[in-house]
């Protein structure tokens, strides 16, 4: 699904408005009619309920005027509290205000701080509040007195529907200065912005719901930027049907280099993810002392063991062991868990010379990048997939600023590496191009956990051996391993969910995919 900028949402507006002839408060109206749907299937039975809804200036003010008249109609005890003077409110908002009036239903005022016990009043009496102060004409930090008001309602312990966007939060990029409506669900219109899919926006929505206001779909030609919410029909629409002749050739070989003494694991659950993700064949490359081990742990996988150091990390006499498995590669997955020793550093710069086909680099390989001092030449079709500690290394920046502007973060790494990006945490976030990024929505925080990373970048690798395209690979990637931790989640919770449990649940998630057969997931 399209991501938009307010700015593009806006321009989609306006094209509907003017070159297709759709009057502004026809939209208004199916956006309004959209929201009470959502606080129907949230309240059940509307009939002599009550509502809260705050309204502010602008056309999302509108959005919850109209929302007002409707729920009236079902029956509900409607408060409406404006937090601007009323001759503020103009177009289309104020033709809806003035329906309200010629109905005889009055609008509360209460924008001043002296209106703030009636605002405490209403919320303690209603069912649901409606959130209709700010929407995508809103930057910056919220005034004083609103955000009084947001910080009431968020501590009202009553459900919250926000209109398009949680007032106080940035549609453009998610960041949220000052306080916010923490909203129990957002329908927004149209499209999902990008400040609702990117944190720290993205927490404040609770469920997102997608409304269709009747903007044609054609218009979104005019759209240059290419950003998509992730969603699985799109995913099983990338990945291969396998054809009754196929074998194991035809699914891709993946080569894996990764493991150091104390780090075998590392190499046994990136191989496990390339396998897990559908290759045909996985070949792992370790230190030499640790091939037995990692050949019983994974016994599907071809191993290889090549020279080591000292401190049992792969060494620079391993060079040829590795060129000779690299033989027949698809992709290859290079870094988990390699260690930090100077003369692997040495090494993996020579592996990346001779790796001839799209690459997966994570943990200790992007470190050795950050390390280097130059910006080494990548395989084509390079994959980058650091967590937001990598990322900072990667980019110069530090952890903090990453988090602060992820969006940010992201296209500097793209515009420095000229590689796929995926930037791992919560919300990973893909960057593949100009204005190409993929959201992902899937996965929790029970995967924060050792070994997770390595799973998703064996995973990557066995989707490129299957040919799909960096970026759908990396994409893909993000999804299928969110949903398996979120399948992993829904069955033991957060806390004793491990790396292992992703690997296994992905076998639930390429049932999901396979029944799914490219219909909707
Ligand atoms: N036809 C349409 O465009 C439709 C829009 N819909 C809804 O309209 C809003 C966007 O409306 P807009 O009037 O552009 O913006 P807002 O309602 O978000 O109003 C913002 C309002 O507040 C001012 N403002 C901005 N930042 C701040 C700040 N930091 N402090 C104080 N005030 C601020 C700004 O100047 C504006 O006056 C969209 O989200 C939809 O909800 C309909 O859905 C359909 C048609
Ligand atoms: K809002």
């Amino acid at each position: 699904m399209l991501v938009l900028k307010p700015e593009e949402m806006r321009q989609l507006d306006q094209l509907a408005i003017k070159k297709l002839g759709i009057p502004g408060a026809v939209l208004m109206e199916n956006a309004g009619v959209q929201v009470v749907q959502a606080v129907e299937k949230l309240l059940g039975e509307l009939r002599g309920k009550r509502a809260t809804i705050l309204v502010g200036k602008g056309n999302n003010g509108g959005d919850g005027l109209v929302v007002a008249r409707h729920l009236l109609n079902r029956g509900m005890e409607v408060k409406t509290l404006l937090l601007a003077a009323p001759e503020e409110i103009r177009g289309d908002a104020r033709l809806n205000l003035e329906i309200l009036h010629n109905l005889g239903y009055k609008v509360h005022y209460a924008g001043q701080p002296s209106s703030l016990n009636t605002v405490k009043v209403a919320l303690l009496y209603t069912d649901i509040i409606i959130d209709a102060i700010y929407g995508t004409g809103f930057q910056g930090s919220v005034p004083e007195y609103v955000g009084q008001v947001i910080n009431l309602v968020n501590d009202s312990g009553k459900p919250i529907v926000a209109v398009d966007i949680p007032s106080g939060v940035e549609g453009a990029s998610g960041h949220v200065h000052g306080p916010a409506i923490k909203a129990t669900a957002t329908v927004t219109m149209a499209y999902p912005k990008v400040g609702l899919v990117v944190e720290p926006g993205a927490s404040f929505c609770g469920q997102l719901l997608v409304a269709d206001i009747s903007i044609p779909t054609v218009l979104e030609k005019e759209v240059i930027a290419r950003r998509q919410l992730l969603q699985g029909e799109l995913v099983a629409s990338w990945l291969p049907r396998r054809a009754a002749e196929g074998h194991k050739g035809t699914y891709g070989k993946v080569v894996v280099v990764a493991g150091s003494r104390n780090m075998s694991g590392a190499a046994v659950l990136a191989t496990l993810g390339a396998l897990h993700g559908g290759a045909g064949l996985v070949e792992v490359i370790v230190p030499r002392s640790l091939q037995d081990r990692v050949a019983v742990a994974v016994p599907a996988a071809l191993t290889r063991g090549a020279e080591e150091t000292p401190s049992g990390t792969l060494a620079e006499a391993a060079l040829e062991e590795i060129t000779a498995g690299l033989a027949g590669a698809q992709a290859v997955v290079i870094g988990p868990g390699l260690g930090q020793e100077e003369e692997t550093g040495r090494l993996f710069r020579q592996v990346l010379e001779r790796i001839g086909c799209p690459t997966v680099i994570d943990a200790d390989g992007l470190n050795y990048l950050a390390a280097a001092g130059e910006k080494l030449q990548l395989p084509p079709g390079t994959i980058l997939t650091p967590h937001p500690g990598e990322m900072a290394r990667l980019t110069g920046l530090t952890t903090a600023e990453v988090q602060k502007d992820r969006l940010a973060a992201v296209e500097r790494a793209w515009r420095n590496w000229q590689a796929v990006i995926v930037l791992k945490g919560a919300r990973t976030l893909i960057a593949a191009g100009e204005n190409c990024y993929y959201f992902n929505p899937t996965g929790n925080p029970g995967m924060a956990t050792g070994g997770s990373g390595d799973v998703l970048a064996g995973l990557i690798g066995a989707l490129l051996a299957q040919g799909l395209s960096p970026e759908q690979a990396a994409a893909a990637g993000a999804w299928l391993h969110g949903r398996a931790g979120d399948l992993a989640r829904e069955e033991m919770g957060e806390l004793a969910l491990t790396a292992l449990d992703v690997v296994n649940y992905l076998r639930k998630v390429s049932r999901e995919i396979w029944q799914l057969g490219g219909s909707k997931l």
